[in-house]
């Protein structure tokens, strides 16, 4: 580490990153970070890994991107609950082989997430592993008292939404593992949704503010997401698969390798746009704030007494979306798209 101490090291990566903050009254440096919370708000935490050879390989990611990745993909955790998020943890597992310089492209892309999402980092921890690099965040935001939006309020009725764009992640993913010949604007935009996710927190304070009854953010694939708030809500959701809005450069790189687009949408994942449930009132109240406010909201189904997650095709073919997606402990085949 260049002649850098434990110590040395993390004033070095520290340096890198915001680390005050209105409500941070003791940030990094003592034992534990002591933060402030407002009257009528409730906590809100949430932590995910990031690991070399599953969540990322050299080949598919730099080390700013990891930083980047790490710190918004758990970041939207807070915003799948329509909460604000505030402070960041970051512990690190370094390899052997780490150099100084890609740590601080780490934390350089750890910084650039942070100043997009308005989070400050509070502390961490750093230590030498044997094994791969793993990049731990733990996010702490807030939410006003009891209005936190749980995967479990879905009410016959109530429309089905996602937000922005989906399926780029994993497209970009199968892009820079295979190489298909796409135009370079395409393949620009695809590595970038995989590598620079956005945590939707815009669009998960104005879901909660106009009464959404469910929120989950996309990490694992529309599929599993869906089937999570249905199995949480004890409802049926009814997909109307040609309204997912799949981004046009995933339908255009789907085209090239003779694949259904929509495959990126249900199982690709890692996508970290934000699906749900609103009353239908609510619902439009939420769609005209979005629109005002330069957020893409799009109705994509119905919600039904019953269970499970159905997709209706342009033909009027109904099909069952099993919750497939990213899985951790599945076969290794069972996680490609
Ligand atoms: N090792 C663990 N110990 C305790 N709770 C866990 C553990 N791993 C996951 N959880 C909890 O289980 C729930 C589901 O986790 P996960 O599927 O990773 O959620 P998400 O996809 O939203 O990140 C979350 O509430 C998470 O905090
Ligand atoms: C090299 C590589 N292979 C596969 C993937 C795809 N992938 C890895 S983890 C994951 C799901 C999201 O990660 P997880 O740890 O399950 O996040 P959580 O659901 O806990 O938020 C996906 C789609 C990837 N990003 N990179
Ligand atoms: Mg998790």
């Amino acid at each position: 580490m260049n002649g850098l101490d434990e110590f040395g090291l993390i004033e070095r990566l520290v340096q890198r990153v915001p680390s005050s903050g209105r409500t941070v009254v003791t940030g990094v440096g003592d034992d534990a970070a002591v933060l402030a919370v407002d009257p009528g708000e409730q906590v809100l935490v949430s932590t995910d890994a990031m690991v070399d050879g599953v969540h990322f390989l050299t080949r598919t990611m730099g080390f700013a991107d990891v930083g980047y990745k790490a710190a918004a993909s758990t970041i939207s955790d807070i915003a799948a609950m329509g909460g604000e998020a505030r402070h960041l943890v970051v512990a690190l597992a370094v390899p052997e082989a780490a150099r100084l310089a890609d740590l601080e492209a780490l934390y350089d892309g750890i910084a650039l997430a942070c100043r997009d999402h308005e989070v400050s980092v509070v502390g961490g921890d750093v230590i030498r592993t044997g094994g791969p690099m793993v990049v731990t965040c733990t996010v702490i935001g807030a939410v006003p008292a009891g209005q936190a939006v749980l995967r479990s309020g879905a009410r016959p009725g109530d429309v089905v939404f996602v937000t922005g764009w989906v399926g780029g992640s994993g497209a970009g993913l199968a892009l820079l593992l295979d190489g298909t010949p796409v135009a370079g604007d395409v393949a620009a935009e695809l590595v970038a949704c995989h590598r620079r996710p956005r945590a939707q927190l815009l669009a998960g304070a104005i879901l909660r503010e106009a009464g959404a009854t469910s929120l989950d953010d996309i990490s694992d694939g529309l599929a599993n997401e869906l089937n999570e708030i249905s199995r949480a809500s004890g409802v049926r959701l009814r997909i109307q698969a040609t309204r997912v809005p799949v981004a046009p450069a995933v339908r255009d790189f789907a085209r090239r390798r003779g694949e259904d687009p929509l495959r990126y949408a249900w199982y690709g994942g890692e996508d970290y746009q934000l699906v749900g449930t609103a009353p239908p009132f609510a619902f439009a109240r939420a769609l005209a704030r979005c629109e005002s406010s330069g957020v893409k909201l799009t109705q994509i189904g119905r919600v039904d007494a019953g269970d499970g997650v159905i997709a209706e095709y342009e033909d009027g073919r109904l099909e069952v979306v099993e919750p497939r997606g990213f899985n951790h402990f599945a076969p290794r085949e069972a996680n490609e798209p």
